[in-house]
C-alpha cells in the first residue's frame, strides 16, 4: 500500500524473492498514472528513474483489487497519514492476513509508533503485526546493492514467514522481536540525520558528525531502554546501521532536508523542494514529547525541534548543545 519510493522497492525485493515459487505482487497506488506506468512499462519512473520492477507486479489504485486475497499487506505510506488512510480500507484486508509496516515516523498528537497504529485502527492482534527497518535507502536497494535489515514482530514465526518473502540476493533480512526498539531506532535516526545535515549545510566537518551521530545513538538508546526495547537492538542494523546510513547518505531526504536548513532555507522553503517524505520533520516534535513523558533527556531531538518551530536557529544550535552540564559518557539514564 503505497507506490512511493520505498513501497515500490521494496515490492520489487519481495518479487524477486517469491519469483520462482509463483507468487505475485501488488501495489495499491494513489494515482491512476502510477498504476497504468507500472503495469504497461514496469517502472515507477517519478519515484525510481528507469529501475525495470519484475514481472509478476502489477498495480492498481482500487485499494479491493489489491487487497483481495493479500496474505501479507505490507503498508510505505507516509506516518501522519497512515490512521486515515488504514481506516479507509481496514475493512478489506482479509481475515488472516499479517501487516507489515515499513513506515519510521512517530505519529503527532498521540506519540504512537506505527504499528501500535496499526493494532488501534485496525485492531489487529500482535502476532499479525510486524515492522522493517534497517539501513534501507530506496534507491541504492533498487539498484540491487546489497543491504541488510530486520524485520520485528514478537511472534517468531511471523518474522521467519515474512523474512522468507523478502529474502532476496541483495537483500538479507534478519529477525528480532524487540519491535519497539526496531522501530523507534528506525524512528530516532532521522531526526539526528535532520541534525547532521544542518550541520554539513552550515560547513562543519567530520568530527562534529561523528559527535552528533554517537550521541545521537546515546539518546536514542535512553529512550529505547526506558519504554522496554533492548540495548543489542540499537548495536544492531535497525539501530547504528540505519543511523549511519541515513546521516552519511546523500540520498537521505532526512539529511537532504537538515542541510537545507543548516544553509539558511526557512522551512516552508525546504518543504516545498521536498518531493518525497521526510520523516523526521514532523515526527521530531512526537519524539520529543515522549522523551518528556518518559522523563528521558534527548538534548539533539530537543535542539532539532527548536529550529523547526523557529525557537532557535542553526547557528545557535552547536552553541546550545555544547554548552550542556558535563557528564560521564556512560550514562544512559
Ligand atoms: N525511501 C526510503 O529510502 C525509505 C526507506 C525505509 C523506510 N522508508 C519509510 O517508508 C515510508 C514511506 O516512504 P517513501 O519513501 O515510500 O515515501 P514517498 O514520499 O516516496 O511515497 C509515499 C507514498 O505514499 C502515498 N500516499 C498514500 N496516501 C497518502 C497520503 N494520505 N498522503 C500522502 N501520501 C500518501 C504517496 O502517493 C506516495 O506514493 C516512510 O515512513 C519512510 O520513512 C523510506
Ligand atoms: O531518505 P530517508 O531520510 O527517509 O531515509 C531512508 C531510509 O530510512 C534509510 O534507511
Amino acid at each position: 500500500m503505497g507506490a512511493g519510493s520505498w513501497g515500490t522497492t521494496f515490492a520489487k525485493v519481495m518479487a524477486d524473492a517469491v519469483a520462482e515459487q509463483g507468487i505475485s505482487v501488488q501495489i495499491w497506488a494513489r494515482r491512476d498514472d502510477a498504476a497504468h506506468e507500472i503495469n504497461e512499462r514496469h517502472t515507477n519512473s517519478r519515484y525510481l528513474r528507469d529501475t525495470k520492477l519484475p514481472q509478476n507486479i502489477s498495480a492498481s489504485s482500487d485499494r479491493q483489487v489489491v487487497l483481495c486475497g493479500a496474505d501479507l499487506v505490507v503498508l510505505a505510506i507516509p506516518s501522519q497519514s497512515l490512521r486515515a488512510e488504514l481506516d479507509g480500507f481496514k475493512d478489506l484486508i482479509e481475515p488472516d492476513a499479517v501487516v507489515l509496516s515499513l513506515m519510521k515516523g512517530l505519529e503527532r498528537g498521540t506519540d504512537l509508533r506505527m504499528s501500535q497504529v496499526i493494532a488501534e485502527v485496525a485492531e489487529l492482534p500482535e502476532n499479525r503485526i510486524a515492522v522493517l527497518s534497517g539501513p534501507n535507502l530506496a534507491m541504492e536497494i533498487a539498484r540491487e546493492q546489497p543491504t541488510a535489515s530486520v524485520v520485528a514482530c514478537t511472534d517468531e514465526q511471523t518474522a521467519n514467514w515474512i523474512a522468507q518473502l523478502c529474502s532476496a540476493p541483495y537483500f538479507r533480512p534478519y529477525t528480532n522481536d524487540d519491535v519497539l526498539g526496531v522501530e523507534l531506532g528506525g524512528i530516532v535516526k532521522n531526526i539526528i540525520a535532520l541534525a547532521v545535515g544542518m550541520c554539513d549545510g552550515m560547513g562543519m566537518g567530520d568530527n562534529t558528525k561523528s559527535t552528533v551521530i554517537t550521541r545521537g545513538l546515546a539518546e536514542t538508546t535512553r529512550l529505547v531502554l526506558a519504554l522496554g526495547g533492548r540495548l543489542d537492538t540499537l548495536a544492531g542494523l535497525s539501530g547504528l546501521g540505519d543511523l549511519v546510513a541515513t546521516c552519511s547518505s546523500s540520498l537521505s531526504r532526512n539529511n537532504t532536508a537538515g542541510r537545507l536548513l543548516g544553509q539558511g532555507l526557512f522551512l516552508d522553503e525546504v518543504n516545498d523542494r521536498m518531493s518525497q517524505t521526510a520523516e523526521g520533520i514532523k515526527s521530531a516534535r512526537a519524539v520529543f514529547d515522549l522523551s518528556r513523558t518518559h522523563d528521558v533527556d534527548m538534548p539533539i531531538t530537543e535542539a532539532v525541534v527548536m529550529v523547526l518551530e523557529g525557537m532557535l536557529s542553526v547557528e545557535n544550535m552547536a552553541e546550545r548543545l555544547l554548552a550542556r552540564e558535563l557528564k560521564s559518557e556512560g550514562e544512559l539514564q
